[in-house]
């Protein structure tokens, strides 16, 4: 067992600290208050090569293994968890089932532009009365000699307005349910398809969430990704690696509020010492640290598992699971260490905290990740 990082991954470690402090930082409130997509900032993350991080080379990719990819993730979602989740769908969500199971001509038509990050994906999977029972999903597409006509509506996508591709699940046999999804590449200006409602939401403010419409759309046979009826397996495997995407902007999220919180402890004074000399104060600390610590551990090893080829699954929905809850539960305290300090938007853990919430709601609930590690316990 080797828990030192190597010197490829120190350097991606640092080259993300630094692209956050120096590109994500400034306006970081702003964008969270007025809810606005950072996006000269995420095409200068395309351009530096954190939109294509694990995809190989051929494919405009930087051919990097899974423990890079979440050490970057964890050092955006420090500052910027918004824009750590465009990154975390477009790597994994949408390149990764496209280099796994897209035909040649996908991979070098929309692969391609990407991972250089020349444009950005969505994945769209979830609709107004299908979420966690993504079975009961009700977009259909209709197949007609060499395309199929896709009807219906997708709810909460990240990357909603951004996106120029979109990965799309739809029923092609309603009476064979999970069995009949197929999934299908959209593009954005195929016509029939339109971008709906802006959600205005909790946190992650500064990212993309849209409903978007299917009004008889036209889509080429040849933008079929697998076999017909093999959508809904896609998409569970696309999940099983995007959960340790999402556990890594949680560790990120807590990491970032611990820091924050270890920082002012030290500064702010109450009856005559600074806070973290009150014990009080260091056994928060102490938990804080140490909750982070196993989250992290659980992560790498989901990770490490997937760089090694082996299942994954169970280790990624493990991660989600316990990463998300120690990102809920440090952000409180960090918020309590500030004092009323933390209750306003300039020392960033409120917002941080408000961040931390989706990481146990999207790409599976909490309850969810349960049913998945319980299932495979009791197989
Ligand atoms: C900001 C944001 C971004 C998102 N981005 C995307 C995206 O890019 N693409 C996409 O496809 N989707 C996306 N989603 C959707 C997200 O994945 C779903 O919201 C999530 O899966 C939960 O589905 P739901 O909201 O319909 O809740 P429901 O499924 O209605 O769940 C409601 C509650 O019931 C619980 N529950 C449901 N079933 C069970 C059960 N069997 N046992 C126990 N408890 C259960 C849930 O855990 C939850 O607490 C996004 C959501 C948000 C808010």
């Amino acid at each position: 067992m080797e828990f030192t990082l190597t010197e490829e991954h120190l350097a991606v470690q640092a080259a993300a600290k630094d692209f956050a402090i120096t590109e994500l930082l400034p306006g970081v409130i702003d964008r969270d208050t007025n809810a606005m997509f950072p996006h000269a900032q995420v095409k200068k993350m395309g351009e530096l090569g954190f939109l294509g991080m694990m995809v190989s080379p051929e494919y405009n990719g930087g051919g990097m293994d899974t423990l890079s990819y979440v050490l970057a993730l964890e050092e955006i979602s420090k500052i910027d968890a918004s824009a750590a989740v465009a990154m975390s769908v477009n790597n994994s969500l949408v390149c990764w089932g496209l280099e796994e199971y897209g035909t040649e001509t996908q991979k070098e038509k929309y692969l391609k532009p990407l991972a250089a990050g020349e444009i950005l994906g969505a994945f769209c999977l979830s609709e107004p009365e299908a979420g966690s029972d993504a079975t009961s999903q009700k977009t259909s597409a209709e197949k007609e000699e060499d395309h199929y006509i896709l009807n219906g509506t997708k709810n909460w996508i990240t990357n909603g307005s951004t996106a120029s591709v979109y990965l799309v699940m739809a029923q092609t046999d309603p009476a064979l349910r999970h069995k009949g999804i197929s999934t299908f590449i959209v593009e954005k200006d195929m016509e029939g398809f339109q971008v709906g409602r802006k959600e205005d939401k909790l946190g992650i403010r500064g990212s993309d969430t849209h409903s978007l419409m299917f009004n008889d759309v036209k889509v080429p046979k040849e933008n079929r990704i697998g076999d017909d009826g093999f959508g809904f397996t896609y998409a569970m495997h696309s999940l099983d690696g995007g959960r340790i995407g999402i556990a890594a902007q949680a560790l990120g999220i807590a990491g970032g509020a611990y820091e924050l919180a270890l920082a002012y402890s030290k500064e702010r004074k109450a009856f005559g010492k600074a806070i973290s000399q009150h014990q009080a104060i260091q056994f928060k600390l102490a938990d804080m640290a140490t909750e982070i610590e196993a989250a992290r551990l659980l992560v790498w090893k989901a990770a490490w598992l997937k760089d090694r080829g082996e299942s994954y699954a169970h280790a990624s929905a493990m991660a989600k699971l316990y990463a998300s809850k120690v990102a809920m539960e440090t952000t409180i305290e960090a918020v309590q260490i500030h004092g009323g300090y933390g209750f306003v938007k300039e020392y960033h853990v409120e917002r941080l905290m408000r961040d931390a919430k989706i990481t146990q709601i999207y790409e599976g609930t909490s309850e969810i990740q349960k049913i998945v590690i319980s299932r495979n316990l009791l197989r």
